[in-house]
């Protein structure tokens, strides 16, 4: 990824690129006036350029129209204090963002503006609106941003494009619509999307002063009052999205092991516990590594290491599709089979074992074979607990009986 910067301070290029750099490893180049970076735009594909407004062979803003209407590409704008009307007239031009170089924590925001626009690429919002005039600009203001935007005319249709594409991170939508409004859309999301599945941001022109907190109670993370200016909305998006990352990374930490990435055993309790009353089978796989410990005293913890993130990748890749995979700790894993009777359970776990026999884990130390002892047991009218404790006796026949094998109940 190559970034231009065109700026006559060499003080302010330099610690740019520097800090561009150091946090985002890209490319940089800089150029110090208009003709020169012409000449840089003739040569590379730019990701983003941040351009000064005025340059000592360019004023008023030349090379950012230029590199907007030539060349496509997103544009940060570097400028001293602007009053109002300047302000007005430099965003109206399709901008990502203009940013005083006054503070010290300019530089930081260009660079976490920058990330954010390359991570943007990946996010899709969904914009929910009957008006099209209205719909239309937030998607231009969204594709400065280089979001990937969905459009839908009213609320049920937000709904059927959610149900299409779950994968949406930020809905964007407006209180008066016919059929569904913007706040019974919200409610009828948050039943089944918690905050950290999709963000959501309320618009209206509506002059009632209690819509926002009513957007807010009903599960809206933030409210935008129309007509909106261009720095707010790109505000409000941006630190929507920077808590919603923030919620995930914390959700992951919580139900994720942090070397393997299966599920904690925290999250598998949460999911499956308590269910005692539930209709349908569930049965338990309890998989532990034989003679782990010499993996490690022969090639080193590293060496051990990979082997248990290689194994929860193959766990995952062979049922994380449709059941839990869990690490409960050290090298022991399980599987809950929700639908499965111990028979089927067993017969996917002996194919799961063969798999893994075939197949040496390859390590820096070389390729590994690995083999493990499995516990199945089908949970009846018990707890969860009870299940796994079976689960884990017979596991410990499996050990017992010379390891390698699956043993049922
Ligand atoms: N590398 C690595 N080792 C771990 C981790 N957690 C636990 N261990 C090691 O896993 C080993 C488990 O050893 P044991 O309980 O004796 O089991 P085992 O050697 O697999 O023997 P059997 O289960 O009887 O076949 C110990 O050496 C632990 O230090 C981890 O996160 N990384």
């Amino acid at each position: 990824m190559r970034i231009l910067i065109v700026e006559d301070s060499t003080t302010v290029s330099k610690i740019l690129k520097h800090l561009i750099m150091q946090e985002l490893s890209y490319q940089v180049d800089v150029a110090p006036d208009m003709s020169s970076a012409l000449t840089l735009l003739e040569q590379h594909n730019y990701f983003v350029v941040v351009a000064d407004l005025n340059l000592p062979d360019a004023s008023n803003g030349d090379i950012v129209r230029l590199v907007l209407s030539s060349y496509k590409t997103p544009c940060i704008v570097l400028t001293s204090n602007l009053d109002a009307s300047q302000r007005r007239d430099i965003l109206k031009l399709g901008i990502v963002d203009y940013i005083p170089k006054d503070n010290r924590y300019s530089y930081q925001y260009v660079v976490k503006l920058i990330d954010r626009l390359y991570r943007n690429q990946q996010v899709k919002v969904l914009v929910a609106d009957d008006s099209v005039v209205s719909r239309k600009f937030v998607r231009m203001l969204l594709e400065h941003h280089l979001f990937q935007v969905i459009e839908a005319n009213d609320g049920e249709e937000a709904l059927a494009v959610l149900a299409r594409e779950p994968d949406i991170q930020l809905l964007i939508t407006d209180y008066n619509m016919p059929k569904i409004d913007g706040v019974e859309l919200i409610l009828r999301i948050r039943e089944s999307y918690n905050r950290e599945d999709i963000a959501i941001i309320g618009l209206s022109n509506d002059n009632d002063e209690s819509l926002s907190a009513k957007f807010i109670k009903n599960g809206a993370d933030d409210f935008l009052q129309k007509p909106f200016v261009h720095e707010e909305f790109h505000c409000r998006v941006l630190n929507t999205l920077d808590s919603l990352d923030m919620m995930r990374n914390l959700w992951a930490k919580a139900n994720r092991d942090y070397l393997t990435k299966a599920y904690t055993r925290r999250y598998f309790f949460t999911e499956h516990n308590g269910k005692e009353g539930e209709v349908g089978t569930l049965s338990v796989a309890l998989i532990d590594l034989d003679f782990f410990k010499k993996i490690n005293d022969t090639h080193g913890h590293d060496v051990g290491d990979q082997v248990l993130v290689e194994f929860a990748q193959r766990l995952e890749n062979a049922f994380g599709a449709n059941f839990t995979v869990a690490r409960f700790g050290g090298e022991e894993f399980v599987v809950a089979f929700k639908g499965l009777d111990s028979t089927k359970t067993t017969t996917l776990m002996n194919k799961f074992r063969d798999q893994c026999e075939a197949n040496p884990i390859s390590t820096t130390a070389g390729d590994l074979s690995v083999s493990f002892s499995c516990g199945v047991a089908t949970k009846h009218n018990e707890s969860l607990d009870h299940a796994l404790h079976r689960a884990d006796e017979l596991l410990y026949q499996a050990k017992r009986a010379g390891r390698n094998q699956v043993i049922s109940q």
